[in-house]
């Protein structure tokens, strides 16, 4: 799976024995080690914007493995398409000013069949700063 980081708020991953998932951390590659009978739990877009960036949405991918295969389930958890996503005016000061635009599913539909998606991702491209 290529780069990219997750959309909705929170991603609950079950992962076997196999390696494959890695996150990109300060501009390495690094391997997320399967624990055994444990949930990887994943930030999403939305809970960086809502969080105002205090909480990161990391871009991870996964490698394929060559010599054996591997399965996970991934559960996906967000709001309904119509809810708008913000920062929390409770993190938002004059120390902390806004950090991202308001957020909804129409507008990353918009955003994903443009052509900037191509250079920019869609986080990246809710940032006001
Ligand atoms: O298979 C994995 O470990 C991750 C899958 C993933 O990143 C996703 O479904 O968004
Ligand atoms: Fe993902």
């Amino acid at each position: 799976m290529p780069p990219h980081s997750d959309y909705g708020l929170l991603t609950l991953l079950l992962q076997d024995e196999v390696q494959g998932l890695q996150i990109q951390y300060e501009g390495k590659w690094a391997t997320v080690e399967p624990l055994p009978d444990s949930l990887v739990v994943n930030i999403g877009d939305h809970l960086e914007i809502f969080s105002n960036g205090k909480y990161r949405s990391l871009i991870h991918r996964v490698l394929v493995n060559p010599s054996k295969s591997r399965i996970s389930i991934a559960s996906l958890h967000s709001l309904p398409f119509n809810s708008v996503v913000q920062p929390s005016p409770k993190l938002i000061n004059e120390d902390n000013p806004r950090r991202y635009m308001d957020t909804d599913f129409a507008s990353f539909l918009d955003y994903s069949s443009s052509s900037e998606s191509q250079r920019k991702s869609f986080l990246e491209s809710r940032k006001l700063t």
